[in-house]
């Protein structure tokens, strides 16, 4: 266990053992070409209407009722809220606190750290997708560690990268941001078992195999910490435009757990295709409903497509846990929710092999056409 900082702001700069000297405003740098790549119409979607799932509800008919609730949200946007989950307020604020400290540092800095912490900015796999965004990622190791994930060694999407999972992390110095992020990690996944245990009981499913598929110690999780600075002012005075933080795209894992700070800018796609906006809330977490979650229902569940819109004057910070299977593991429709017709919509394929095939895809793809029968 890691003790939180007093003072998260004050502490020594995570990793790296030393403190920034100079202050300047945390930044993407962009060209300006760039900047009209990632620049979006105005536009003002309708909030979200987000259910939510009590995962504290006491065995008998209130966990029964939200067992129920769980996989309608599932079936109907692929998304969900999750309170009652366990994860200590002070950790998840301290974790973010001291990932903000990071972002905050210069530039080049954060440049030079940047293989030792999986740091990247504005570029989101390798396919030539832009963001106004900055991020540490971080593959989970099978001693529930975290150890940074290059971009080079990262896939177009959030996966946790094969070279991170199971690799040595003395080769880079421990600090309090990879401690408190480790101990989040490991709340996270927790609270991300006891989802997937939830969810098994409202489809019917006996035994643990759903939730052991993201806690076992060969699962392929991550935890991507993403940073989006204030919206620029426009030039020459006018309105600022709203821009691509992180473009649409669906999870590739099983589910993601996301929480962020107060600032908003999450959009999920309904059902019928039209956006509307996550409004955020910051005692509780967001759930995705993964492609391999969406494959192992037989498309029961939706696979979320969501986005990040960057239209404020204050930064966000959002952290998501991944909750991948191990990379071996075979991944097809469960046999008890075939339906009547029993036909699968999906073939056989590893979890290794979706992440090879979706690797130089752009991140608005659908990656799971090439598996469907
Ligand atoms: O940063 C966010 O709020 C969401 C980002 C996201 O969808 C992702 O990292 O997969
Ligand atoms: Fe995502």
């Amino acid at each position: 266990m890691y003790t939180l900082p007093r003072s998260p702001s004050h502490a020594p700069c995570p990793w790296l053992y030393k403190e920034a000297t100079t202050h300047q405003p945390a930044m993407v740098v962009l060209a300006k070409g760039e900047l009209a790549q990632i620049s979006l119409p105005a536009a003002h979607p309708p909030v979200a209407d987000v259910p939510t799932v009590d995962l504290s509800a006491p065995a008998g008919p209130e966990r029964e009722a939200a067992a129920r609730a769980l996989v309608a949200a599932c079936e109907e946007n692929g998304f969900f809220r999750v309170t009652g989950h366990g994860v200590p307020a002070e950790l998840a604020r301290a974790a973010e606190a001291e990932a903000a400290a990071f972002f905050a540092w210069p530039q080049e800095e954060k440049e030079e750290a940047a293989p030792a912490v999986g740091y990247g900015s504005k570029r989101i796999g390798v396919s030539g997708d832009l963001g106004w965004i900055e991020y540490l990622l971080l593959g989970v190791t099978p001693g529930g560690g975290a150890v940074p994930v290059t971009f080079a060694s990262s896939s177009t999407l959030p996966c946790a990268a094969a070279a991170a999972v199971g690799s040595s992390t003395s080769s880079t110095p421990a600090g309090p941001l990879r401690g408190l992020l480790e101990e989040y990690t490991v709340a996270v996944r927790r609270m991300a078992s006891a989802v997937l245990e939830l969810m098994a009981e409202g489809l019917g499913l006996s035994g643990g195999a759903l939730a052991r598929l993201v806690t076992r110690e060969d699962s392929d999780c991550m935890l991507r910490v993403n940073h989006y600075p204030p919206r620029p002012a426009a030039e020459g005075g006018g309105g600022a435009p709203s821009l691509t933080g992180f473009g649409e795209h669906t999870d590739p894992q099983i589910i993601s757990v996301l929480r962020s700070n107060g600032t908003s800018g999450l959009e999920i796609a309904l059902r019928g295709g039209e956006w509307a906006a996550v409004p955020p809330d910051v005692d509780a977490f967001f759930v995705n409903v993964g492609d391999t979650l969406q494959v192992l229902t037989n498309g029961r569940f939706r696979s979320v497509r969501h986005r990040v819109v960057v239209n404020s004057e204050r930064s966000r910070v959002s952290m998501i846990f991944f909750g991948g299977p191990p990379l071996g593991e075979r991944l097809a429709p469960l046999p008890e929710l075939l339906g009547d017709g029993g036909r699968s919509r999906y073939r056989e394929f590893t979890w290794a092999e979706f992440k090879n095939s979706g690797y130089r895809t752009r991140l608005a793809e659908d990656r799971l056409s090439p598996f469907e029968n």
